[in-house]
């Protein structure tokens, strides 16, 4: 990018030059335009990359520009461009227009899109300036990012500049109407507008293409990013622990980060199509309105066409405003009752069982009307406030069409201007009227953007949050050589610091069944996951056995989406175990009704009972076979003649694993060797009391 804007401004540097030597008739404002661009790009290193690839592309506008003039001179390109004389403003707008790029730069929520899209553009690294031409190189993965919106940029200036071009066909073809020179008409229309229609045409199909591809490209990244980040070293249920701005993940990352990349795309697009159109028409204007008197005085106003475009731009933009303002909140509001209906309707899918064994349709029904009519409300709303709002507009855009032509035609009827130049000013006009209107165009756009954006700011913030509380954690867990996992002065606090349990030292050893019990609410869970190095919150060492693996079953299993073999395996490879050994594991699980069922996909998690889903678990670990296993209430939905054959199982298939549980029952004390029991002190601590001998429980 820096190379890119040395080359640009170098190029500024020699035509300007070469204009202010007077060896080429050049207005030297364009190479000025031109360097102030580049090097702002070029200075500009804090500028995110985003946005210098920005300001270069439109610092290449400009030398399209000079090209276009210089090849009009030259006798290459056909069409008048004499009078074509951009007025000083051109160069200020264009390094105004850089400066604040800049400045919003600093502002924190272009700093996040910047942030955003420059991962992107740097995970795809390398630089647009390698790869010319999309389609003709299969270029290299990592440089397609950069390259695509590279193109993409150069793709929509270049529409810019082939509408300039066709508003000097436009003024032409009229001037040779009002000629009646058919031989010019014809040669306008077949020789002039064809090829650029045609160009016109394969570009516009070029920018489709690419766009659409682009987007998914960078949706995936941003995809896999996020999901990456989400998962990693366990952020998903930290977040959940420390409950800060991680509500519905699932949202953020299936449809805000779509929205995003959508929104990023056609707003950027927009704002630098609409930049750029504004310079080049405004030139135009300023150029015609050369001479141009205030009416019904001698007062000649340079670039009146100018001034009394902007002020008509900005009353119709202020009215707008005025009335359009109360569409955000409005459409805010939408969105939230669209959700609250949506989210109602999931819930019902989930509890559907416990409304019909209730008979709670008609309160379920009552509730869905009621959410239901509170969208319809809140839609007339803004169907009203729609109503006002483009009463106005379409006034507004109905004057528009006569607004030029009433401006413009005294100057014609006096023969200062041709009816050429007439029709350029009106086309002219429109565009710059639409340029400054621009931001009116996408004034929800931008809320619904600005909402997106906060969401992802948050999510991510919530994830370094909870990568932080990790990071943090004194509760260290620390492979040691050996065969035994001892707790050493573990304090296992809650989230809000409060202390749950302390352990002085306690030692489990290799080949052991050990049975904890104690009341509800003790913290039994807790150690386990602090065991299982998931629980962030306290203080001291747990010492795990270098090497050994361990497997943890909670009382509430999960069988993901998919096929039996799947939730077998789960979360190992699926196919690193054979048939035989899957349906092997389920009938030794006393699961041999679904042994034979290993391809079939349904929703197991909701098909199978709550005693199915625990044996399947069991069959996992006897897959598994891990080192040490951890059975939190894993068999507590089971009859005791089930369970008790379910531990005689895990106890034949996996002699050299050691077992920890956790169980009320007291028919559980026979299948272990030692009993450790979770007491609560005074001061409502809870302590685990080593009983050596397991007995029944009480
Ligand atoms: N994420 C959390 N945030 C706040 N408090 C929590 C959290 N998880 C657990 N607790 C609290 O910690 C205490 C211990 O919970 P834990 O699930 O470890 O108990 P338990 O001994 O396994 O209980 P039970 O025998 O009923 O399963 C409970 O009071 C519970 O409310």
């Amino acid at each position: 990018m820096i190379k890119a804007s040395l080359v640009l401004a170098l190029v500024g540097l020699g035509v300007l030059a070469a204009s202010v030597s007077g060896a080429v008739d050049v207005p030297f404002y364009l190479p000025l335009s031109t360097l102030a661009l580049a090097g702002v790009a070029f200075v500009g290193r804090a500028i995110p990359k985003f946005l210098r690839i920005f300001l270069v592309m439109l610092a290449a506008t400009h030398l399209i520009l000079v090209a276009l003039i210089l090849g009009a001179r030259a006798g290459f390109i056909t069409g008048d461009y004499t009078g074509y004389v951009p007025p000083p403003s051109a160069a200020l707008g264009a390094a105004a227009f850089g400066a604040i790029i800049f400045g919003l730069s600093y502002v924190p929520v272009i700093r996040t899109i910047c942030r955003i899209t420059d991962r992107y553009l740097n995970s795809q690294a390398d630089s647009i300036i390698r790869i010319p031409f999309i389609g003709l190189v299969r270029a290299r993965e990592g440089t397609i990012g950069t390259w695509f919106i590279g193109t993409l940029i150069a793709i929509n200036l270049a529409q810019v500049a082939l509408n300039v071009r066709l508003s000097f066909f436009s003024r032409d073809m009229f001037n040779a109407l009002e000629a009646k020179d058919a031989a010019a008409f014809w040669y306008q229309l077949f020789i002039i507008f064809t090829p650029l229609a045609a160009v016109f045409v394969a570009i516009a199909l070029t920018e489709v293409l690419l766009q659409n591809v682009l987007t998914i490209r960078w949706r995936a990244y941003l995809n896999t990013y996020y999901v990456g980040e989400w998962l990693g070293d366990g952020a998903h249920y930290r977040m959940q622990l420390i409950g800060r701005g991680a509500d519905n993940p699932d949202q953020r990352i299936s449809e805000d980060l779509r929205k995003f990349v959508e929104s990023t795309y056609s707003l950027s697009v927009g704002l630098m199509n609409q930049a750029a159109t504004l310079v080049s028409f405004v030139a135009i204007l300023w150029t015609i309105s050369a001479g141009f008197t205030f009416p019904g005085t001698n007062v000649e106003v340079p670039g009146l066409l100018v001034w009394v475009c902007a002020g008509y731009a900005i009353l119709g933009t202020w009215v707008t405003h005025l009335i359009g303002r109360p569409l955000i909140g409005l459409n805010f509001e939408q969105e939230r009752v669209e959700a609250n209906y949506r989210f109602s309707l999931a819930r019902l899918r989930e509890y559907t069982e416990q409304v019909a064994l209730l008979s709670g349709e008609p309160a379920e029904r009552e509730g869905i009307a009621r959410r239901f009519g509170q969208i319809v409300d809140n839609y007339m709303r803004i169907v009203i406030r729609l109503i006002k709002l483009n009463t106005f507009t379409s006034a507004y855009f109905q004057a528009n069409v006569v607004v030029p032509y009433m401006l413009t035609a005294p100057y014609y009827f006096i023969g200062r201007i041709s009816l050429g130049q007439m029709q350029q000013v009106v086309g002219a006009f429109s565009r710059v009227e639409s340029a400054l209107t621009y931001f009116i165009t996408i004034y929800t756009t931008l809320a619904d953007y600005k909402a997106v954006l906060d969401r992802l700011t948050t999510f991510e913030g919530a994830i370094a949050s909870a990568q932080r509380v990790g990071g943090e954690s004194k509760l260290a867990i620390t492979q040691v050589p050996g065969r035994e996992l001892r707790l050493k002065n573990l304090d296992v606090r809650l989230p809000d610091g409060s202390t749950l349990l302390h352990a002085e030292g306690l030692a489990f050893r290799p080949g052991e069944r050990t049975l904890m019990t104690g009341p509800s609410g003790s913290g039994k869970s807790t150690l386990f996951r602090a065991i299982a190095g998931i629980w962030p919150f306290g203080e001291g060492e747990v010492q795990v056995p270098e090497g050994q693996t361990m497997m943890l079953l909670p009382q509430r299993p999960y069988i993901p989406i998919g096929n039996l073999r799947e939730a077998v395996t789960y979360p190992g490879e699926a196919n690193a175990y054979s048939d035989a050994e899957i349906a092997e594991a389920l009938r030794a699980a006393k699961l041999p009704q679904i042994a034979d069922r290993l391809d079939e996909e349904r929703a197991w998690g909701q098909t199978l009972s709550l005693g199915e889903q625990q044996r399947l678990a069991v069959a996992r670990a006897l897959l598994a076979k891990p080192d040490w296993l951890f059975l939190d209430e894993a068999t507590a939905a089971l009859d005791e003649p089930t369970e008790a054959e379910v531990y005689r199982i895990i106890k034949e298939k996996l002699p050299q694993t050691t077992v920890v549980s956790i169980g009320h029952r007291s028919t559980l004390a026979a299948f272990h060797d030692r009993r450790i029991d979770m007491k609560k002190t005074e001061s409502g601590l809870s302590t685990p009391v080593d009983l050596r001998q397991a007995e029944p429980a009480e």
